[in-house]
């Protein structure tokens, strides 16, 4: 892959800051931005929709079927369809199903910014930088109970952090694609960042690796 058309990959733990990192990287790179969440979450919510079983990996692979879901559906994004997205996502089939997408989504002539948990590792381990960004789970939870609170929605920190304990450990602790740092991704701790020096830092990674590879 050469750096004109480059491939960013962006991996990490829930609510690590990751899709603000993403985004912004996008922009600053002019590179579209595919949020892989979203397709395990879509899945998450045909299946919450259509009663199906979480537990069943044969409903779980019917209903990665994208073809009623609304992107810009808000229920995407709830806590509750996370919750479900990371159950769905430990079966093989399932993370097979959406795997092309992700991959034609890299590999578009222009270049592109994924993120997820599988990115470097697995979608596109030959992408050009990768990045695995951080915090600790007090940190996450503070910040997902603070988005929370701010959407005007009722939550308390100790079960956020709850949630975000057992999501990190399903994510680091399923045998398919288990989210883990690439080899040769640069690790970004936000931990005691504000996202603007998160941001910086991120491009500062990314910049001096398409050096190296140009
Ligand atoms: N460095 C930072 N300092 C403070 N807040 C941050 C920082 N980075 C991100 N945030 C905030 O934390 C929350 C989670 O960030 P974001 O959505 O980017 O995480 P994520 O890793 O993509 O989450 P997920 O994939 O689990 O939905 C958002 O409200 C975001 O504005
Ligand atoms: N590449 C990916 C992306 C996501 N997942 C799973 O989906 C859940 C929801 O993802 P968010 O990033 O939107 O929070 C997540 O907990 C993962 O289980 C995945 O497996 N691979």
């Amino acid at each position: 892959m050469t750096s004109s058309a480059p491939i960013i990959a962006v991996d990490g733990p829930a609510a690590s800051g990751k899709g603000t990192v993403a985004k912004a990287l996008a922009r600053h790179f002019g590179l579209p931005h595919l949020d892989t969440g979203l397709l395990y979450r879509a899945v998450a919510l045909n299946l919450l929709r259509w009663g199906g079983d979480p537990d069943s990996e044969f409903a779980a692979v019917r209903a990665c079927d994208f073809s009623q879901i609304d992107f810009d559906d808000p229920e995407l994004r709830s806590e509750m369809t996370g919750g479900v997205a990371s159950r769905v996502s430990v079966y093989p089939a399932v993370r097979e199903a959406l795997v092309q997408r992700q991959r034609d989504f890299a590999g578009q002539p222009g270049g592109a910014v994924l993120d997820g948990r599988d990115i470097g590792t697995v979608i596109a381990p030959d992408a050009d930088a990768k990045l695995f960004v951080t915090a600790s789970p007090e940190i996450r939870a503070e910040r997902r109970h603070a988005e929370l609170t701010g959407l005007g929605l009722a939550a308390h920190y100790e079960d956020v952090l709850i949630d975000i304990r057992a999501r990190d450990e399903r994510d680091s602790g399923r045998a398919a694609a288990p989210l883990v740092q690439a080899e040769d991704a640069d690790l970004l701790d936000t931990s005691e960042m504000t996202i603007d020096a998160a941001v910086r830092r991120a491009i500062a990674l990314v910049e001096a690796r398409l050096k190296r590879s140009a």
